[in-house]
């Protein structure tokens, strides 16, 4: 065995990055055998370097991609999985071998790999201040001993494999990176929204969602719905995707649980913009992620009965969708942000910023990107170390480098003490700098939110009145085929929305198409995989501080503009009643608080829940949507046939109390609701079948008559069967909920939606660099191993290396 010498060094060389916290003389453990060399712990690398005649090999190892130290067995365990690295080695409690864990990138996407690096030192004691040490630099931030991670597990999301990604990927990453968590697994739709709105948060350091985007969206709203939401905006949320979509974990570079699940141990966070979205009933709800309506909406919601596909479903309806596409009539306003640089009062409704160009919005904005995207990821590049390092099992060894800028930045946070971390039980003098702010170049400088309350668009009327929209504001006629509103980069792990949005640049990055082509869309969504797609013809971009959204309720699949034009008075009477103001009818709650309980396995009146309205779009086992079609004012609906069977597909309602039609006096007073759900739950939720002879009667409030849309005649016959693109020209799609808020859909209806920058902080993994991300996702740069270009010479009993 190569002699382990017993020297052993704490000495402060530079302040910051290379702040030397540990040297000592130490064996590797490689495929090769035992390599002596000399182990160098500084805040931003472990760097190791053999000591031989033969050969000069080096390792470094960046405090990014290191995540975790435990002391291991007196040889060198293989591990299969990181499950059993933790199972194998946690219980350790002495030893002169230590293993060190990273987390590297691997090419085309494919998951991560965690490794383990073990090496052996002199002694028992030296094996121990090596582990304190290791942790306290992995860690950048200060511990708190009382507060926990709390973690919100979804049974449901995606695959249903949340549970599984817990235990086998997340739970031993959390044991070796020493980061207590409480977990809590959800038992029903907002089971996480009201946990949060209630819970004492001062117990926790971080709340994370194992899930879709979906139980996230409920965490923020459910935070922000509580008295002291401002409180805990800075308490980080974090993201372990294992849902169908995972946005916001793709946007974060995170789109493995094992990297999301390093970022959260590492508790490094970012401001995040959020999205207030007001209906017109005063309702609001917060998204961090997007708001999309007609087509990106509508393949999410529609094809939640294809969820066995997992994320494929977005990609099989998405192309059933555009070879049918559908436009829908409605008005978009918004207000434009003032040029990117130096504007950083978003929220200053002064009305002194200037007019954004929406024809040409990318302009001056692309070159600034270009220089963003082109700074430095891999400063240890620079260094030029080359190594021929053989490592075991896992192939060549890598050098995992990283941004030494950013680590500067990111690193030298404060003192021992605050940092919560045992003090090393060793006996050279160890210094601290003192904390910095951490500075990252890709976040603007934009003013945080201070408010939840609408500023930008409190003052306008609905519905907007021509010429009475605030100076600045544009508006753009539909129809629209789609309007996504995000402020993300990604809506899913294979959908980028807009490659120039960023989490907290204070805008919402609005992407809309009027009257595409069938091709334009086919070739948008086949490039939205990819950078500078958004140059396809019939994609429009504007950034916005707010917009208003007005939906006519028409919706046609012709695109010959005159077949809404010509519906055009009827169009104006159906927003003229639409825009007034209204709760949402009472056989919608009924059908949503129904839902929720039953997804629970209890009964109304069981529910330990208040009986909050339960979005309607609820996954898995229970999804309700419905449509509405009807002709003439009501007071009640009386439900006259209800297929005695499961797989009921429709339901049709007529009206108790009828009135004439207003339009054709003759017509038979009726309505027709057509309910569909995979899982017959539209019938489920009304408990019973109902028989003719004893009907239920829901009351469903239409305050005016709606206009008949006339449905096209096929063969002399008037066909009016819902959802049948083929037949359908242009129709009024009524309260059809297409509007989708970060997978949570709600009513069509004018909403008003306002950016409100910075509101709150969400985990970043170590290697989040959004301009690089917005281009090509990536994970933590490696390198890969190359020759060694320098010399290693002996100065006492200290080692140096010269390039
Ligand atoms: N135990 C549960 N049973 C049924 N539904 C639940 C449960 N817990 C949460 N939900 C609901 O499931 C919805 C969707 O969940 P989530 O976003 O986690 O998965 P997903 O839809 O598969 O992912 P994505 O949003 O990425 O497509 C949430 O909005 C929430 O209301």
């Amino acid at each position: 065995m190569p002699g382990v010498a017993d020297v052993a060094e704490a000495v402060i060389v530079a302040n910051g990055a290379d702040t030397l916290l540990m040297r000592s003389e130490a064996t590797l453990y490689s495929s090769q055998g035992m390599l002596s060399g000399l182990l160098t712990l500084y805040r931003d690398r472990l760097e190791w370097s053999e000591i031989s005649d033969r050969s000069s090999n080096t390792l470094t190892i960046s405090m990014d991609v290191l995540f975790g130290a435990t002391l291991s067995p007196p040889n060198k365990f293989k591990f299969k999985s990181i499950e059993a690295a933790s199972v194998g080695n946690l219980s350790i409690k002495s030893s002169t071998h230590f293993t060190v864990y990273t987390i590297t990138a691997r090419e085309n996407g494919k998951r991560p790999l965690c490794d383990t690096w073990t090496f052996m030192v002199g002694s028992e004691e030296e094996g121990a201040t090596w582990l304190s040490l290791l942790r306290f630099a992995i860690k950048p931030k200060p511990a708190d001993e009382n507060t926990s991670v709390l973690v919100l597990l979804n049974p449901v999301s995606g695959k249903q494999k949340s549970l599984k990604i817990f235990e086998t990927v997340v739970k031993p990453i959390f044991e070796i990176g020493c980061t207590p968590y409480t977990l809590k697994v959800t038992k029903l739709p907002n089971y996480a929204h009201e946990l949060v709105k209630t819970e004492d948060l001062s117990k926790y350091s971080a709340i994370v969602a194992v899930s879709g985007d979906g139980l996230l969206h409920e965490i923020l709203n459910g935070l922000l719905l509580r008295p002291d939401w401002a409180k805990y905006r800075n308490v980080p949320l974090g993201i372990i995707p294992s849902g169908s979509g995972n946005g916001l974990a793709k946007s974060l570079d995170s789109i493995w649980p094992e990297q999301a699940a390093v970022a959260i141990l590492k508790a490094q966070s970012r401001p995040i913009d959020i999205m207030s979205v007001m209906q017109a009933s005063g309702r609001t709800e917060y998204c961090f992620l997007s708001v999309t309506w007609g087509l990106l909406a509508d393949i999410d919601i529609e094809s939640e009965r294809m969820r066995w596909a997992g994320a494929a479903r977005f990609d099989l309806y998405g192309t059933l969708r555009i070879m049918n596409m559908r436009f829908y009539g409605g008005r978009l306003h918004y207000l434009p942000v003032a040029n990117d640089e130096g504007d950083d009062d978003v929220n200053d409704d002064d009305g002194m910023e200037e007019m954004g160009d929406a024809k040409n919005p990318w302009g001056t904005r692309d070159n600034k990107e270009e220089q963003r995207d082109d700074t430095p990821i891999d400063a240890v590049d620079a260094l030029a170390f080359k190594t021929t390092v053989m490592k075991e099992s896992h192939g060549p060894m890598q050098s995992a480098g990283s941004s030494a800028t950013n680590m500067h930045d990111r690193t030298n946070q404060g003192a021992d003490i605050a940092w919560g971390l045992p003090a090393p039980n060793f006996s050279s003098p160890l210094v601290r700098s003192s904390p910095k702010v951490l500075n990252d170049d890709n976040s603007p400088k934009v003013q945080p939110a201070v408010t939840l309350h609408p500023t930008l668009t409190a003052g306008i009327q609905l519905p907007v009145k021509q010429g009475s929209l605030p100076p600045r504001w544009h508006t753009i006629e539909g129809p629209f085929a789609q309007v996504i509103a995000t402020n993300v980069t990604w809506l899913s792990s294979d959908f980028m929305a807009c490659p120039l949005a960023r989490i907290s640049d204070g805008a919402i990055d609005l992407v809309y198409s009027c009257m595409p082509s069938k091709w334009n869309m086919i070739a948008y969504m086949a490039a939205s995989s990819k950078d500078n797609y958004m140059n396809t013809e019939g994609i429009s971009h504007v950034r916005a501080r707010a917009f208003i959204l007005e939906p006519s309720g028409v919706r046609t699949t012709s695109r010959n503009p005159s077949s809404l034009q010509a519906l055009q008075p009827q169009i104006n009477r159906a927003m003229a009643v639409k825009n007034t103001q209204r709760s949402p009818s009472p056989l919608l709650s009924l059908l949503r608080s129904k839902s929720a309980n039953r997804a629970n396995g209890k009964k109304a009146s069981d529910s330990i829940l208040p009986q909050a309205p339960v979005p309607a779009r609820v996954r898995s086992q229970v999804y309700t949507s419905y449509h509405q079609q009807t002709f003439g004012r009501r007071n009640s609906l009386q439900i006259q046939e209800l297929a005695n069977t499961r797989s009921i597909d429709t339901v049709a309602v007529e009206a108790k109390d009828s009135t004439s039609n207003p339009i054709d006096p003759q017509a038979p007073a009726q309505a027709l609701f057509s309910i569909r759900s995979e899982t017959a739950s539209a019938l489920e939720a009304l408990e019973q079948p109902v028989s003719t002879t004893n009907p239920v009667a829901f009351p469903v409030e239409i305050a005016q008559p709606l206009p008949v849309i006339p449905t096209p005649v096929v063969n002399g016959i008037s066909d009016s069967k819902a959802d049948d693109d083929s037949r359908e020209e242009c129709r009024l799609v009524g309260k059809h909920g297409i509007v989708d808020l970060d997978g949570e859909m709600v009513e069509l209806g004018p909403i008003k939606v306002e950016c409100l920058a910075n509101l709150i902080t969400v985990v970043i993994p170590p290697w989040f660099n959004e301009g690089h991300n917005a281009r090509v996702a990536t994970t933590p740069v490696t390198k890969a191993p190359e020759s060694i270009m320098g010399t290693l010479s002996r100065e006492g009993s200290m080692l140096s290396f010269n390039v």
